[in-house]
């Protein structure tokens, strides 16, 4: 459903975040993207949305190049990728229904959605995704006042609200506790059977991509270094994956990424 052909991504101070990087993304696919801090995994979730514009190289949907969309085809493009971030990326003092009707409205002015103009059918969209999720009892309170888990589960029913035929996660379980991590990832997987939905999610865990994924993609220094299922990820091919730089520590037990992306983040 989604074929990624030679995908570069120089930044303007002339580093390569991605090189060559070539995958096909099949419908219903759980894809888990493996790899060290800065070893270009959100460069290469964002690049898929043109977040971030690629270089070079071909990006295909439905065998059309998505890096040759005009502006309409790119909002088009958009609606049908839904996107869940590390950081949730909600609006803090709107209620958790209006966070989810965003999703619904993504291509309208904000103004129009703070000033609640919303039809019956919207509603009952956003709480249909809320259910989802399991935050219906939820609508009306503050996403200020909700915990990480919580807040997580309301970007992703913003994100389903759009009907999307595939979600692409940007480390969107990294700064949740464990438990709550494994919940998180649990609603995907039953988003993923339930409703046909493609995930194709950065992972810092290589437990939870291999509890998850029926796919994993491991990407060290821009370069897609392995490309197989979560049976075939051997410490030999961890070592690939989780090769030490200079500016990263490395986790020992190969089971997460290392340390330069925790301060990235915190
Ligand atoms: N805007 C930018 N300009 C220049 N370099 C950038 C820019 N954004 C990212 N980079 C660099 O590109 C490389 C890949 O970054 P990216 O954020 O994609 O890595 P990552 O694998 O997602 O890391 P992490 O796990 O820490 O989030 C890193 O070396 C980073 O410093």
């Amino acid at each position: 459903m989604l074929k990624i052909e030679r995908l570069s991504k120089q930044y303007k101070n002339g580093f390569f975040a991605l090189r060559d990087i070539s995958f096909t993304v099949n419908e219903g696919d759980f894809v888990a993207i493996l790899g060290s801090s800065g070893a270009g995994k959100s460069t290469l979730i964002r690049c898929i949305n043109r977040l971030v514009e690629p270089t070079s190289g071909a990006i295909y949907w439905r065998e059309e190049n998505v890096l040759q969309y005009n502006s309409r085809e790119l909002r088009q493009f958009r609606r049908q990728a839904g996107m869940i971030f590390q950081n949730f990326f909600l609006i803090e003092r709107m209620s958790v229904l209006k966070n989810v009707l965003v999703g619904r409205f993504g291509t309208l002015p904000l103004s129009r959605i703070l000033s609640g103009r919303f039809s019956e059918n919207d509603i009952k969209e956003a709480y249909a995704a809320l259910h989802t999720v399991g935050m219906d009892s939820f609508a009306s309170r503050r996403v200020a006042d909700l915990s990480g888990g919580q807040r997580q589960r309301v970007a992703i029913a913003r994100a389903l609200v759009q009907h999307p035929r595939f979600i692409l996660g940007d480390e969107p379980v990294a700064s949740l506790d464990p438990v709550t991590a494994k919940n998180v990832m649990d609603l995907l997987h039953d988003i993923r059977h339930r409703d046909s939905i493609t995930m194709i999610i950065n992972l810092h865990s290589v437990e939870l991509a291999k509890a998850y994924a029926t796919r994993i993609i491991g990407i060290a220094g821009g370069h897609v270094v392995f490309d197989g299922s979560p049976g075939q990820l051997n410490d030999n091919i961890l070592r690939t994956i989780y090769v030490p730089d200079e500016n990263t520590t490395e986790d020992p037990s190969g089971t997460t990424g290392s340390c330069k992306g925790a301060i990235v983040y915190n």
